[in-house]
């Protein structure tokens, strides 16, 4: 059985987190609200997930890195996990490379598969997917393949024309960095990523993060969230 990172509803009364009047941590209430465990990952434990979106270049990989150092979270990007087995003699890596050339979104069995392994070797059970889920065949696959939802949701919005600023600035050799890609990706983004935000918005899981600014001014906001979650946290003694 996983161990619960917050099972809030077994030892404290929710009227009384409420009489808190904190928004953040009314909001934090509602993220905790989920899901029974299967044998889509080790079975020893449950982790706490938080899927990290927005938009190419928005920052999500930066902050991540941020969040998992300060707050003790194992990360795994999608993209990145993805770029490993591209580059790995792998039966999918053509596949791969051609479709993350074209912008698009590798088939989801592919992905779930290396994001499974990742959360059955990460060393925290609490766990950053950056990049993930990129559509709604992404998430209801991962929902059913997994066998649960994420814990909270960070949503990093930002303009485009920062965005596309920021990854021609990026100079990592990334073979999707290029205008003809990057115009594809936020065609995909807006088509078929914003429905999954849009679905967890629905659900009181979303946490919306301005993502303009210096990285240190975003992240200020970003570690609110956790902060709130930590205190959450201190205050139920779990
Ligand atoms: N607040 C910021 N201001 C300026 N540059 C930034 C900021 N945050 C990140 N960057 C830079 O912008 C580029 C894109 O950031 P990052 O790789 O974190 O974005 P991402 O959302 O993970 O993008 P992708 O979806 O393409 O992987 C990087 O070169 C990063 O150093
Ligand atoms: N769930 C995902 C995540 C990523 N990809 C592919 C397509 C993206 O353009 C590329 C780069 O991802 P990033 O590093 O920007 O997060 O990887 C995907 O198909 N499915
Ligand atoms: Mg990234």
């Amino acid at each position: 059985m996983w161990r619960r990172f917050a099972h809030l509803s077994l030892s404290i009364s929710r009227t009384k987190l409420q009489s808190l009047q904190d928004p953040t941590v009314l909001k934090l209430i509602n993220t905790f609200s989920s899901d029974a465990g299967n044998d889509g990952v080790a079975s020893s434990r449950k982790p706490f997930i938080t899927f990290v979106l927005g938009g190419p270049g928005s920052g999500k990989g930066t902050q991540c890195e941020k969040i998992a150092s300060i707050f003790g979270f194992a990360h795994l990007s999608a993209g990145e996990l993805l770029r490993e087995e591209m580059s790995s003699p792998s039966e999918n890596g053509e596949l791969i490379r051609n479709v993350i050339k074209e912008g698009k979104i590798v088939p989801s069995a592919i992905t779930i598969s290396l994001i499974k392994r990742g959360i059955n070797s990460a060393t925290s059970d609490k766990i950053l997917i950056d990049g993930f889920p990129r559509s709604e065949e992404n998430r209801i696959a991962f929902e059913k393949i997994i066998g649960v939802e994420p814990d909270l949701v960070i949503f990093f919005e930002c303009p485009e024309e920062e965005m596309v600023k920021r990854i021609l600035g990026r100079n990592q050799g990334r073979i999707d960095d290029n205008m003809e890609t990057i115009r594809k990706r936020l065609k995909v983004f807006e088509d078929l990523n914003m429905p999954v935000v849009e679905h967890y918005s629905s659900k009181g899981k979303v946490h919306k993060i301005t993502a303009t600014g210096t990285v240190d001014e975003i992240f200020e906001r970003v570690r609110q969230v956790f902060a709130s979650l930590r205190y959450l946290k201190a205050f139920l003694s779990f």
